[in-house]
């Protein structure tokens, strides 16, 4: 039998806590993982407390999963190389925006032959223009990048209530092995070799999920939010065959597609803080600022990303609802146009 494998998970915040307590448990208990499993914990001061330190006595991420004891085999560590150099595999999931940082640091600082699994749900975009996450990590640190993607609000996966999510593998054997690595009684995995799907999925549910929180926000019924899940859904599968040639209609209907928007649009923190937006009239990042207590919303600057790749392409037509939602987050579009749109999608011309 192979060596253990050592884990490490880049990021701390609300997912990044829910899914160590799953990989916590399983690494204590499973002979192919060694049990001490790293966190790279991006270290604040909260209540005059190191979190790292607070996270490693108290076994609890009192910021960003109060509540939730972390098992004791989860190591805080606030040195991202040190808590990656000995791993094999690296679970990123940290806001989008800050991965290319910290591929900086991990360049030439990691094993050879590690292997990646994303969490992250959001786009790059740089001055070569807009990229899959998964992409960008295996560039700039030329491992293989797996990605986990489905209908999976944090707290409630914390909580233990049942779920499904799915991973996208680059690799069968390795789909396998990272599907024993997360999944629990209550979490079940499907693995997918349709990896480039699975993680699109995860980026554009956010935008739909703004403007799901737009029409919570204006006081429209669950039709108009069906209405806009199902046009939304559209225009996912449209941007991936546009796009991501190649990808399955199939894996839409994972949970990283049709069930991922549907909790998102009903329980996520993008709808909350978009509906917020329309009821306060305050910014999107006062409001997270706000609202969310350090946590990120990944909807606006996803939107604005598809954005800026559908004007490169001359596409924008055929995407009513992301530039809609685009221009009402950033260039001061009023918010009941985006009834407006709904009302001319090309899907009911
Ligand atoms: N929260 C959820 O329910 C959920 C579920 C599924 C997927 N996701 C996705 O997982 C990813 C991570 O989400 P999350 O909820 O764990 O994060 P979060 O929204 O809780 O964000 C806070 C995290 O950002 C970190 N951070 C803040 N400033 C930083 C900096 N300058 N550099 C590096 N890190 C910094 C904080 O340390 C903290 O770990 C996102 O792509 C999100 O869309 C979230
Ligand atoms: O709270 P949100 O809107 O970031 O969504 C969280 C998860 O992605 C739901 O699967």
């Amino acid at each position: 039998m192979s060596a253990p494998k050592k884990i490490a998970i880049i990021g701390s915040g609300n997912w990044g806590s829910a899914i160590g307590k799953i990989i916590g448990k399983n690494a204590a208990q499973l002979d192919q993982f060694e049990t001490q499993v790293n966190m790279w914990v991006f270290e604040e001061m909260v209540d005059g407390r190191k979190l790292t330190e607070i996270i490693n006595n108290d076994h609890e991420n009192v910021k960003y999963l109060p509540g939730h004891k972390l098992p004791e085999n989860i190591v805080a560590i606030p040195d991202v190389v040190e808590a990656c150099m000995s791993a094999d595999i690296h679970v990123w999931v940290l806001p989008h925006q800050f991965v290319r940082g910290v591929c900086q640091k991990l360049k030439g600082n990691i094993k050879p032959d590690a292997i990646a699994l994303s969490l992250i749900k959001g786009l790059d975009e740089s001055k070569t223009g807009v990229d899959l996450i998964s992409n960008v990590i295996n560039k700039e640190l030329g491992v293989e990048v797996n990605v986990l993607m489905g209908a999976n609000l944090a707290k409630e996966v914390a909580n233990g209530h049942f779920c499904e999510t799915t991973i996208g593998c680059r690799n069968e054997a390795n789909g396998q092995m990272l599907k024993e690595m997360v999944q629990a009684d209550n979490f079940r995995v499907v693995v997918v070799e349709d990896a480039t799907t699975v993680e699109i999925c995860g980026a554009l549910k956010n935008i739909v999920a703004t403007g799901a929180g737009f029409v919570d926000g204006l006081g429209m019924g669950d039709n108009t939010k069906a209405a806009v899940i199902r046009l939304g859904l559209m225009e996912m599968v449209k941007f991936t065959e546009t796009f991501y040639q190649g990808s399955q209609t199939s894996t839409f209907l994972e949970s990283c597609g049709i069930a991922d928007l549907v909790t998102t649009c009903y329980g996520g923190r993008n709808r909350r803080v978009a509906e917020a937006f329309v009821t306060s009239g305050k910014t999107i990042d006062e409001l997270e600022q706000e609202m969310l207590n350090g946590q990120k919303i990944q909807g606006p600057p996803t939107a604005k990303e598809v954005y800026h790749l559908l004007t490169e392409k001359k596409c924008e037509d055929q995407f009513p609802l992301f530039v809609a939602i685009h221009k009402i987050c950033y260039e001061g579009m009023p918010v009941k146009d985006f009834i407006g749109c709904l009302k001319n999608h090309p899907e009911h011309m």
